[in-house]
């Protein structure tokens, strides 16, 4: 099977004030757009080719694969691009600021709401600045008001099924440019990681991780290009 690689868009700028992003389209920083143009130089240098590309509609992801792509002399490539790859929907957090979250509610229930498995932060407020409705890239799709990994999981696999598994089974190398939480629910599937142990999965901004899996999606090797 070809090598596929993942990589969670560089930093963003509400990653770098500390703020909960979910679906809301947050652009890249200045350092998100270097972080993408280096995970780009990396996989040229060390000979990476790609046949197709898969991304959410966010931005931030769109243009780390765009600045990637370009690195690569590849920007031709076919791009997929579909919601089901979006950041988990982080409901009512939205817009705040993480460490003002830990001082009002505790470090423990943040983290619960960031790490658990099945329990979803609270929904959004219908009044919301944050509310998506109207959003035409939503149309015909039922937004959620908040999501648990196991939400976003149910939403990124049958896309996985559907649209990269089938392209990696064709003989396409193929890269997925993506979001903190809707690679955590890729790698728990392809990892096979338990319910449990998701909570420490901790996946870095504008670092490619590259699989070499079986015929079978077994995993042979996963590592970060980094640190080979
Ligand atoms: O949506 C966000 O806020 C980030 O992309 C991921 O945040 P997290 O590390 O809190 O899940």
């Amino acid at each position: 099977m070809p090598t596929l690689v993942l990589l969670r868009h560089g930093q963003s700028q509400w990653n770098l004030e500390n703020r909960f992003t979910g679906w809301w389209d947050v652009d890249l920083s200045e350092k998100g757009i270097a972080e993408a143009r280096e995970a780009g130089r990396m996989l040229r240098d060390k000979g990476f080719e790609f046949d197709r590309c898969f991304t959410s509609v966010q931005t931030r992801a769109i243009r780390t694969l765009h600045l990637v792509l370009h690195e690569l002399r590849s920007l031709w490539l076919p791009v997929a691009k579909d919601w089901r790859l979006n950041e988990r929907h982080y409901g009512g957090l939205t817009g705040v600021n993480k460490q003002e979250m830990i001082d009002k509610v505790g470090a423990e229930q943040v983290k619960i709401w960031r790490r658990s498995f099945d329990i979803p932060p609270p929904p959004l407020d219908p009044d919301s600045p944050y509310r998506l409705a109207g959003d035409r890239r939503y149309a015909g799709i039922a937004i959620p008001a908040t999501e648990s990994l196991k939400d976003t999981i149910g939403r990124v696999l049958p896309y996985f099924d559907a649209e990269i598994a089938p392209a990696l089974k064709r003989g396409e190398r193929v890269m997925v440019s993506a979001h903190g939480n809707s690679l955590r629910a890729l790698e728990k599937h392809l990892s096979n990681i338990a319910d449990a142990d998701i909570v420490s999965l901790e996946i870095p901004t504008g670092q490619p991780i590259v699989y070499d899996l079986n015929d079978d999606f077994t995993v042979r090797d996963r590592y970060y290009l980094s640190e080979r």
